[in-house]
């Protein structure tokens, strides 16, 4: 993986998935159902590396991903979450400047410091050869979810926000850059080799925003991590922007990209692998559905982006009715075994 990340063509792709620790997992169903609620799970070192491990164990991903989740940051400024059985994460919108005095940078760390014994955890007990990734979401993508206390279809009121006022939102977005850049800055310290900025929600700008609220915050963070830590790789994951990830990658900085599953291959071999590793970007729905499917395009995949620097992964994560053994039959392709 670190190989790939600095510009190696390896002789088979190192491969781990988004989201490899989850709820297609019978073991994980059983830690979860231990740990009682979601956040528990995150903030109890012990049994979040357990989860982290578990998909390793089974499959021998060639990286590690920290279990955490984007919405730790806003949690540790200040903002009530809790993630709801079948509806996923509900927070306490924030929605104009005025209510920004109820987030508190200063104190992050408080709530943070137990991810932070997980990262090293994990970096004594990973395999040797195995990469250990940390993570966070990028601020665009934690904004919605702060602004607009859930998941959403249209993001009515964040881009109202945005475009109405964006000197106050942007207040926001800076908030959110200072705790990300401190939030990878000690994953990092505690043994983190690469991390990855999660932009889920970056697709629904138009470009002009798209810039505002994706490139630059991105570019701020990298410079924020490179500034301490010049070699560290950074994945950018700019989910949905199409021909916008040129632009991104050219000026944010970051190491490399993760394409998503509706990026034309042939595309991004010629323009976007021209100018950085890809990481990418199978079909998530395909490995539910396994079988002749699934392997003709895992080897599709793997020739076209296999002959310039390149990781294995899916275009989004796995989703939780995906069949362990189809997972099994993914690693034993890329294995060549
Ligand atoms: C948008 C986003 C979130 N979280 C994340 C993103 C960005 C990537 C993406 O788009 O998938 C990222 C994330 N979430 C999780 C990880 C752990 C590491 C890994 O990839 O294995 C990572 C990297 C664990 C998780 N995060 C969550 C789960 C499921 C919770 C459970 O076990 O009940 C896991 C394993 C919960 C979560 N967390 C989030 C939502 C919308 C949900 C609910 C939807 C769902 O249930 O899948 C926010």
């Amino acid at each position: 993986m670190l190989n790939s990340l600095s510009g190696e063509v390896t002789d088979r792709p190192p491969f781990w998935l988004m989201r490899q620790a989850g709820r297609y997992l019978p073991e994980y169903r059983e830690i979860r159902a231990k740990a009682g609620n979601f956040l528990d799970l995150c903030y109890n070192p012990e049994l979040a590396e357990e989860v982290t491990l578990q998909p390793l164990r089974r499959y021998g991903m060639d990286a590690a991903i920290l279990f955490a989740d984007i919405l730790l940051i806003p949690h540790a400024l200040g903002q009530p979450l809790a993630y709801r059985e079948g509806e996923g994460p509900v927070l306490d919108p924030i929605r104009s400047a005025k209510e920004l005095g109820k987030l508190d940078v200063a104190d992050i760390h408080k709530t943070l410091d137990p991810v932070y014994e997980t990262v090293g955890r994990l970096s004594q007990s990973i395999p040797k050869d195995c990469t250990l990734i940390g993570f966070a979401g990028a601020p665009w993508t934690v904004a919605t979810y702060m602004v607009e206390g859930r998941g959403s279809k249209d993001y009515a009121n964040i881009k109202n926000w945005a475009y109405s006022d964006p000197a106050g939102f942007g207040t926001l977005m800076d908030i959110l850059v200072e705790a990300t850049i401190e939030y990878l800055l000690k994953q990092v310290e505690a043994g983190a080799e690469v991390v990855q900025l999660f932009d889920t929600w970056a697709g629904v700008l138009p470009d002009d925003e798209f810039r505002k609220w994706a490139i630059e915050p991105t570019k701020r963070i990298v410079e924020g991590l490179h500034t301490q830590h010049p070699d560290l790789p950074v994945i950018g994951f700019p989910k949905g922007v199409g021909g916008n990830i040129i632009d991104f990658v050219r000026e944010t900085g970051v190491t490399a990209v993760s394409l998503d599953t509706g990026t034309p291959l042939d595309w991004a071999a010629r323009e976007v692998q021209s100018l950085v590793p890809v990481q990418g970007n199978l079909d998530p729905m395909l490995l539910v559905t396994g079988g002749a499917a699934m392997e003709e395009r895992i080897v599709q995949i793997r020739e076209t982006l296999g002959k310039k620097p390149f990781i294995f992964n899916l275009g989004h994560g796995i989703v939780p009715q995906t069949p362990p053994e189809n997972v099994a039959r993914l690693a034993e392709i890329i294995r060549g075994s």
